[in-house]
Parts: structure tokens; C-alpha cells; sequence
């Protein structure tokens, strides 16, 4: 092991009841808001794609047109209990939103720079806004920060020589500050979710990383930070050069979940975060993006796949430039939370089921306090029969169809292949969207009678 001054914290994950809750939640909903959902993808009447959040780059924008946004941002459709009330309908236990993305734009009213809210014709703090009407309704707020900063003149995505080291420590300090302004007017936040690490300038910078993170952990004990701000004193990022995740969740799954199907993946922490269209995070009109959202089968599959192997799932709402949220988007948060209200209890406060094995039809959860197992079928087959295999020596002993109160756990049909192998008919079992059983085990006492 080297020895290093800005590595991982610890070994092995956090035990502390702040991270027992975040770890819980399973479900969480991320919002990508500011001066780019006023465009949403279109510049001078062209639909420009993968450019939401990413427009001003992509269309080579210039910075004064793109400040002149904030003329426009009036806010006049934000209602942040509208938004709260959407985060309650998708079954979200925790919500993470862009207080700054790589544009520089600030959703508070931030004494360190002038491209924020105050500057907007309503001056509304959004942030303070936001947190009061997720937190009413028990629903924990987390900060996303770029550190990337395409606005900030002292951002340098390499350091050249001893000017850009001079400038780059200036934004280090800026970014710093308003690290330390979110933590002091926000106190009550419970995480920050870090973004734009991976330049050369702040990988040299492994140092800035840890001292924020120790920061935030010293001002708001308990607050959860992700792996994505951190790299350590050789520029290692996510996890240091011993091999150790830095950071109190992995955070590099972006628009992508673990596959194959990995049960090492369990061993620790982890989150994955993805858009409802195919790659837009910012709110974006064209059809390039309007024509990909997910169903919502989609989302429940990917939301049981994170809680099968340990992971939480953060799904991305891209707010309109009025400050509405998308009609299509609230739909498909609707039909996801109805069915989390019937199957909620195979994915809140559940995770990993050790010992069963990846079954194919979909993805097997257990809760982490009672250790009862549940089969999340999300691709039913063809056969209308599911092969459920045991760990060697249980038995199958009933399952309970979730959601169809007083379907006792003996009815359901199935019977024993061999062994610890049973097959379950599904035909019976109805549900809007994906089945899930509560299985009742129990050890094989006695001779089994093999199938010839
Ligand atoms: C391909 O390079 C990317 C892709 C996504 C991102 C940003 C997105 O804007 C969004 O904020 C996502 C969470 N983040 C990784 C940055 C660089």
C-alpha cells in the first residue's frame, strides 16, 4: 500500500446512521436546472443535438449572449412544491439538484460571483426555495456542484506553466468559498454530488479535493459526499492509488448501470444516475430528445437492477426554462411511483441478496433489516414460468405476490425441478408492471424426491 496524503478515507463503507439513510432511500431524483432549460437545445432557430446543458459549447455561443439568458430566467412557471410534489409521486427519497453546472450559474444568490439568481428579474433563491419544499414533505436535498466552471476567467483545463498555476489556485480558493457560502446558508443539506473533476488542472489538485471533502464533513457532520470530487496525490480519480474508493458512494455510473451483473460491485456504496431521454439532462425540445424517453417499465428494471447489487438510482427531471416540468416527465414519475407504492418494500431499505444468484428474468432484493427476499421479474418469458434457484439446501416454501393482499403464500403455483430449484407459473399473477414476490424459504429438512 503507498502512503498516501490524499487517499481514500477509509477502507471498508460507512456505517453511520446519515449514510444507513442515504443507503435506504434506493430511489432519489436528480433536476438539471438553470439558464440552458431556456433554450432547451435550439440556438438561432437550429435544434442542436446532445446540447442541453452542453449548449453553449456545442454551438460556440458567446459569453455575453449566453449571460444575457439570465434576463429572460423569470421563473414565472417555478413552483417548487409542483416539483416536491412530483419527487412524492415518483416514490423519491432524496433529491439532488444543479446548483451550479459547468456554465457558472448559480441557482442561490452567491456573494462570490455576479451570474446568479439575485441578478435574474425575480432574484429568487431557488436553492432556499427548493430545500424548504423537499424537507416539508421528508424528502432529503442533495447539492450537485460543478467544479468545472466554463464562465470563472482564473478555470484552466491544464496548468501550462506558473500563470495558470497562479490563476488555477484563485479558482480553487473561489470554488472553496462557495463551498463553504452553500454549507452556511443551506446547512440542512445532506449531500453534495460533485461533477467536472476529470480536467488535468484539478486531478494535479488531489489536495483541493480532500480539503473539501473534509470541510463539508467538518460543517455538516454526517453529509454524504460523492466519489466523483476526489483524486488523490497522483491524480488518481474515484479511487486512489491503492485501490480504495474515496468518497462515501461511487459515483461513475452516468447514464449506464453495472453489466454484466456483477455481485463485486455489492461490495460497496454506489449510486448510478440517468436521464429519461436517451442523453439529455438539461430540458431539451427537439425530437432528438422528445423521442427517446424511457418507459416506464425502463426505469423500474434499472431501479431494482441498483438495489440488486447494493446501488442507489438517481433519475434525472430536466425542468423547463419557465421553471414547469415536462408533462411527459411527470407521467412517467407517476406510473414509476404507483408501482413503488405497491412494490416499495422490495427496494426501500433493501439490497444485495447474498448467497442467490443472478436469475436472468430479473433481479432478486433483500431487506437489510428483516432478510426477507424478494423476485423482481422484469422480463417475464415467454414460457410464463420463471426458474427461481435457491441457495443450495433452502426450500421454497411459498411466495406472496406483492400487492395482492390476502393471495396467501401457498397459492401461488409452483414446484420443486430438483433440489433448490423451483419453477413458479406466472400466469395468474397480474400487476401494472413488473411482478414481485415475496419469497417464504426455509432449509430442506428431509429426502428430497429428485424430478427423473
Ligand atoms: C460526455 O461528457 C460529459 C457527459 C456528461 C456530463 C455531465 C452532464 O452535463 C450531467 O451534469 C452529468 C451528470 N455530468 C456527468 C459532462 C461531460
Amino acid at each position: 500500500m503507498m502512503d498516501l496524503k490524499y487517499g481514500a478515507s477509509r477502507e471498508k463503507p460507512r456505517e453511520d446512521a446519515a449514510m444507513k439513510r442515504f443507503r435506504g432511500h434506493r430511489v432519489g431524483q436528480f433536476i438539471h436546472w438553470g439558464l440552458y432549460a431556456l433554450p432547451a437545445g435550439r440556438w438561432e432557430g437550429k435544434d442542436v443535438e446532445f446540447a442541453a446543458e452542453f449548449l453553449p459549447r456545442v454551438a460556440k455561443i458567446p459569453q455575453h449572449r449566453w449571460e444575457a439568458l439570465a434576463n429572460d430566467f423569470t421563473l414565472a412557471d417555478f413552483d417548487a412544491e409542483r416539483w416536491a410534489d412530483t419527487a412524492v409521486a415518483l416514490g423519491a427519497r432524496y433529491m439532488t439538484i444543479t446548483t451550479k453546472h459547468h456554465d457558472g450559474f448559480c441557482l442561490w444568490p452567491s456573494a462570490h460571483t455576479d451570474f446568479h439568481m439575485g441578478n435574474t428579474p425575480s432574484g429568487r433563491d431557488v436553492l432556499g426555495e427548493l430545500v424548504a419544499a423537499y424537507e416539508a414533505r421528508g424528502i432529503d436535498v442533495n447539492f450537485y456542484y460543478s467544479v468545472l466552471d466554463w464562465r470563472h476567467p482564473d478555470w484552466r483545463f491544464t496548468l501550462e506553466n506558473d500563470a495558470d498555476n497562479l490563476a488555477f489556485a484563485r479558482y480553487l480558493d473561489f470554488a472553496m468559498k462557495q463551498l463553504v457560502e452553500l454549507a452556511e446558508r443551506y446547512p440542512s443539506v445532506k449531500g453534495f454530488w460533485f461533477d467536472g473533476t476529470w480536467d488535468e488542472s484539478v486531478k494535479a489538485n488531489g489536495w483541493w479535493t480532500w480539503e473539501v471533502e473534509r470541510m463539508l464533513k467538518e460543517r455538516i457532520p454526517g453529509v454524504v459526499v460523492n466519489s466523483r470530487l476526489r483524486a488523490d496525490d497522483f491524480g488518481a480519480r474515484h479511487v486512489d492509488s491503492n485501490g480504495l474508493l474515496m468518497g462515501d458512494y461511487e459515483s461513475g455510473y452516468e447514464r449506464r448501470l453495472p453489466e454484466p451483473w456483477d455481485r463485486s460491485v455489492a461490495a460497496h456504496d454506489w449510486e448510478a444516475c440517468m436521464t429519461i431521454p436517451q442523453a439529455s439532462w438539461g430540458y431539451h425540445q427537439g425530437p432528438w430528445a422528445q423521442s427517446t424517453l424511457k418507459h416506464p417499465w425502463d426505469v423500474v428494471d434499472m431501479i431494482a437492477h441498483c438495489t440488486s447489487l447494493g446501488g442507489n438510482f438517481l433519475l434525472n427531471f430536466g425542468p423547463r426554462g419557465d421553471g414547469s416540468m415536462a408533462p411527459a416527465e411527470v407521467e412517467i414519475a407517476r406510473t414509476v411511483g404507483q408501482w413503488l407504492g405497491v412494490n416499495g418494500e422490495a427496494i426501500y431499505g433493501c439490497g444485495f441478496a447474498e448467497g442467490w444468484e443472478y436469475p436472468g428474468w430479473g433481479y432478486f432484493t433483500q431487506d437489510s433489516s428483516t432478510g426477507q427476499v424478494f423476485a423482481v421479474v422484469t422480463r417475464e418469458p415467454a414460457s410464463g414460468r420463471i426458474r427461481l434457484e435457491l441457495p443450495t439446501g433452502m426450500e421454497l416454501v411459498g411466495l406472496q405476490l406483492l400487492g395482492s393482499a390476502g393471495h396467501p403464500f401457498n397459492e401461488h403455483p409452483f414446484k420443486r425441478l430438483a433440489g433448490s430449484v423451483f419453477e413458479v407459473d406466472l400466469g395468474g399473477a397480474t400487476s401494472a408492471g413488473p411482478l414481485v414476490f415475496a419469497l417464504e424459504t426455509g432449509a430442506i429438512t428431509g429426502p428430497v424426491a429428485e424430478k427423473e
